[in-house]
């Protein structure tokens, strides 16, 4: 039998016990499972001894890097003293009521309440089930349809997932559930056509206004989006695109819902992303960055106006989880953003290692595989292309070229990303310079020879 602390031993028992999310088990047992065994700083380190600079933060989330032991600290003394308690029943407990007031402190101007969840997609059926409840409260319950947009990423319970735009999660599970409108995504890339981005932006807008009264503003609760899309690929929206969806939702009474699991909490150089696209919505969904992913935790930031309604109007919400507001997320967040705060971490994606790395990102785009390199903050993507002024798609199954991309640059040592034919980027925001020199560096000599295989199958 292979030794207890071995790749082939936690192979065999992953591959005998463990069903992984979005995996095809089966492949993956073919081609055996990567063990991740430790993480530091940027960089991770599987059970071969690979040393892999972390360039997606595992999941979006590392915001502060691996290996912070303050926040583990903070998590094991909050659980020695409160291992757990609900805040269910006339209860809290300290960390639940300071957290609440910390984000308080950092969310848009007015928006002073929050709801605790587990993870991103409880924070989004949590809004599901919010908004329909303040607008019953308000009178107007038939007021219940949800706008979202297609290929957007809004989590993967019923409720999110039906939120999304994603079709192959649509067709397992009979998805959507009713009362949900998918509409055009403001992805200039492939669906501008011959628009400029502002123009294509104000038009992707507009799909919204049509959707709205086509359903009738009567019946519409909320739009919901992320600021920019991550898992969609990326997609940052024209500048014209946000605030017009703003004043289309203003117009119409429809509530404005910000999805920043991906975006919020520093991820855009602003402390959420719908400040980045100067927008002021009715309610955020939070997850990932807000612990950094030590410890599960999301939740609902939620505006003046619903707050007044929901907590004057409202009575009795009957919902929630046993784990909304666990003593170990609340201590881990806090310590988080104790981190955030004292290094000006936000301030640093901004206007530090943010324009650095897009410096050097953006430059990529005169790669001859690169038809269009997009930073934001410290979030990016590359589209690749065989015709760049054509932005053309490739003549094999969309996402065969962006998974290859993405398998050469793991044997690099650099996580990317791909989606479809693109390469996505979010690394840690206590990136070094000399890192992203590293990150950039490695990224063409990925481009180099995807483009040189590319060459050799006669793809290109
Ligand atoms: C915008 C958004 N909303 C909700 C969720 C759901 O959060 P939870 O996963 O914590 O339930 C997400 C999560 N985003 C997410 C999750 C898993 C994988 C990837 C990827 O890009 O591969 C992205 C997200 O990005």
């Amino acid at each position: 039998a292979p030794a207890s602390n071995s790749t082939a031993h936690w192979r065999h028992l992953d591959a005998a016990h463990h069903l992984h999310p979005f995996s095809n088990t089966k492949s993956l047992n073919a081609e055996g499972v990567r063990v991740i065994t430790h993480a530091a700083g940027s960089y991770i380190f599987d059970s071969e001894g690979n040393k892999i600079l972390d360039g997606m933060s595992g999941l979006w989330c590392s915001s502060v890097g691996h290996g912070r032991h303050d926040i583990v600290d903070a998590i094991s003394d909050q659980l020695k003293t409160l291992d757990y308690y609900n805040t269910f029943f006339k209860t809290t407990h300290p960390a639940a009521a300071e957290l609440a007031a910390a984000i308080a402190e950092v969310a848009p101007a007015g928006m002073r309440h929050v709801f605790f969840t587990s993870g991103g997609s409880e924070a989004v059926d949590t809004v599901i089930r919010m908004v329909r409840h303040y607008w019953a409260a308000m009178g107007k319950p038939e007021k219940h349809i949800f706008i979202a947009r297609r290929n957007a990423y809004h989590g993967s319970t019923v409720g999110g997932a039906s939120l999304g735009g994603m079709k192959p999660m649509h067709a397992q599970g009979g998805l959507p559930i009713p009362g949900i409108v998918h509409v055009q995504q403001p992805y200039w890339w492939a669906e501008g056509g011959d628009m400029t981005p502002e123009a294509f932006g104000l038009h992707a807008a507009r799909e919204v206004a049509r959707a709205i009264d086509e359903a009738g503003a009567e019946n519409v609760a909320a739009f919901i989006g992320e600021p920019i899309q991550g898992a969609g690929g990326v997609v940052i929206p024209p500048a014209t695109y946000w605030p017009e969806v703003q004043k289309i939702c203003r117009e119409r009474d429809v509530l404005l819902v910000s999805d920043e699991v991906i975006c919020g909490f520093g991820r855009t150089g602003e402390w959420f992303g719908c400040q980045y696209m100067g927008v002021a919505p009715d309610l955020i969904t939070f997850a990932k960055g807000v612990t950094s992913g030590y410890f599960p935790l999301g939740g609902v930031i939620v505006g003046a106006r619903v707050a007044e309604g929901f907590i004057e109007h409202g009575g009795e919400f009957n919902h929630g989880f046993t784990y909304s507001g666990h003593p170990g997320g609340c201590a881990a967040a806090l310590a988080n953003l104790r981190i955030l705060h004292g290094e000006k971490l936000v301030e640093r994606v901004k206007s530090e290692i943010g324009p650095y790395l897009q410096a050097r990102w953006l430059k990529l785009a005169e790669h001859p595989l690169v038809g269009e390199a997009r930073m934001v903050g410290l979030i990016g993507a590359l589209e690749l292309t065989p015709d760049k002024a054509r932005r053309a798609k490739f003549a094999q199954e969309e996402g065969t070229v962006g998974l290859l991309c993405r398998d050469i640059s793991f044997s690099e040592g650099l996580v990317m990303r791909a989606v479809r034919d693109g390469m996505i980027l979010a690394p840690p925001f206590t990136l070094s310079f000399a890192e992203a020199d590293l990150l950039a560096d490695t990224a063409v000599r990925v481009l180099d020879r995807t483009y040189a295989e590319l060459q050799a199958r006669g793809w290109l």
